[in-house]
């Protein structure tokens, strides 16, 4: 049996709380208030503390540093329902043994609690430095994402970010980064989909003066340039298959070989990567290293898209005012603006948001902006069209897998052949839509210039 402390203002929960651990076979003190709970440690130091951060006069996270100061070491819990990326870093940095959200899942505050009262390691430890929260969001799903990046940042796993085009992946990435322990350390952003096939090996890897033609002078490749620090793999899933190989060997050993070189040169760094594909369907097509896979994606942290959190636009809309270097400022949003702006499904994420709010802003000038000063709707489909779209596609879909895969001459290609079935009219719709133009395109698609140029040739089709 163990002694637990709780620590929160709100009578219900100390109630519940005091109930699962009296269930779990410990003894509980409750104590509303920060200062009182210090009491309590100094007097007779428990075996868990359970700690909300936001209460009356000192908050959670100054009473975790007192009672570390005190050189209390039982596991502590923080506990909050106002986690932003600040209070989360706080809290894995001040030496929380878990962080948990309110609400709360009670089967999450009882394996927390079992773990905590076991000693087991905290899911995260290292000290890093100091921090100010960049990203913006308060939902909930917003508040188990820095979460996560506070996590990651105080490892030193490879992280995989998935999420759709502009929901924040890099943003996210730079976090990681600049909250872990190497943040003096370089951060070097890398689009794989923009590399070009030709040079994509010596961008990456380096290469020595006179190894090929055009290489005039000896140069560090990107892999080189992140010693120490942290290389960030946009489009992961665009590496070429030869060049998989190569990475591979790069972060097990962490050195690479230049392009011509006899000698390797240290890189030794953190990756992560970004990705809007579903990686494991492309390592299950044979498209993607599967060794390469498990290597880069330890800690994965998937970005909801912004349709799935909308009470954050309002937050985002006046973070991306704020922004603004203008001087003319608009004032406000008014609230017809704010209820369009939720209403709209943002298939760009928050990109599109931030141009949205950048072009009204331009119109609006000074004053209010206004539901008309805000740009047309991208053209994506309704969603009671999409819907519908959705379900027709999914019954021709299934028609013709079940047809390929009664196939025995398409055994072991049904994935890329039905794959590659819709993708050629896709590709040829978008490009006439687009006067064959594949930069307009490209970003309807939500591809790069460079993969949609490489799909096309794949298909056959002119660009
Ligand atoms: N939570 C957020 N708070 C503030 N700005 C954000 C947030 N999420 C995204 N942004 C902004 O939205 C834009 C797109 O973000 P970012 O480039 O990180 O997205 P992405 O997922 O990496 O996109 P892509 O997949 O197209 O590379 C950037 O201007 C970024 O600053």
């Amino acid at each position: 049996m163990a002694n637990v402390l709780v620590i929160d203002d709100e009578q219900s929960i100390c109630w519940g709380l005091k109930r699962l651990c009296e269930g779990l076979g410990h003894s509980v003190t409750t104590a509303p208030s920060a200062e009182e709970g210090l009491r309590v440690v100094k007097a007779l130091p428990p075996d868990l503390v359970l700690l909300d951060v936001r209460l009356p006069g000192v908050d959670g996270l100054t009473a975790m540093e007192r009672m570390k100061a005190l050189a209390f070491e039982a596991p502590i819990i923080v506990m909050t329902a106002f986690g932003d990326m600040k209070t989360a870093v706080a809290a894995v940095q001040g030496g929380a043994f878990e962080y948990l959200l309110k609400p709360f899942d009670l089967a999450e505050v009882r394996s927390a609690i079992t773990r905590a009262l076991r000693s087991e390691p905290p899911s995260a430890a290292t000290p890093a430095p100091s921090l100010h929260g960049e990203m913006i969001g308060d939902t909930a799903e917003m508040q188990a994402l820095f979460k996560q990046i506070a996590l990651a940042a105080s490892a030193r796993a490879n992280v995989m970010l998935q999420g759709e085009s502009g929901v924040g992946k890099e943003l996210a990435a730079r976090a990681v980064h600049r909250h872990s322990a190497n943040s003096s350390a370089p951060f070097v952003a890398v689009n794989v989909a923009a590399l070009s096939p030709t040079v994509a090996e010596s961008e990456l890897f380096g290469h020595v003066d006179g190894s090929f033609t055009g290489a005039s002078r000896t140069r560090a490749g990107l892999l080189a340039r992140a010693h120490g620090g942290t290389l960030f793999l946009d489009e992961a899933g665009d590496i070429p298959m030869p060049l998989q190989v190569k990475l591979l060997r790069a972060i097990e050993e962490g050195e690479v070989l230049p392009v011509g070189a006899d000698r390797t040169t240290p890189a030794r760094f953190r990756v992560i990567t970004a990705t809007h594909q579903d990686l494991l369907s492309q390592v299950q097509a044979g498209e993607f290293r599967h060794d390469l896979y498990f290597r880069i994606s330890a800690f994965q942290i998937a970005i909801p898209p912004l349709r799935e959190r909308a009470d954050d636009i309002p937050l985002l809309a006046q973070h991306f005012l704020s922004l603004s270097e203008s001087s003319e400022k608009p004032i406000a949003l008014a609230s017809e603006t704010l209820a369009e702006l939720k209403r709209r499904p943002w298939r760009g994420n928050v990109r599109e948001l931030r141009n949205a709010i950048e072009h009204a802003q331009v119109l609006a000038r000074s004053g209010t902006i206004l539901p008309e000063h805000l740009p047309a709707p991208q053209p994506w489909l309704g969603a009671a069209e999409a819907e519908t779209a959705d379900a027709r596609l999914s019954d021709v879909s299934v028609r013709r897998a079940e047809e390929l895969l009664d196939d025995p001459e398409a055994f072991g290609t049904v994935y890329s052949r039905l794959l590659g079935e819709v993708e050629g009219p896709l590709l040829a719709r978008a490009m006439a839509k687009y006067d064959n133009e594949c930069a307009p395109a490209a970003r309807a698609l939500g591809l790069h210039r460079t993969t949609l140029k490489r799909k096309l040739t794949e298909h056959g089709q002119q660009s």
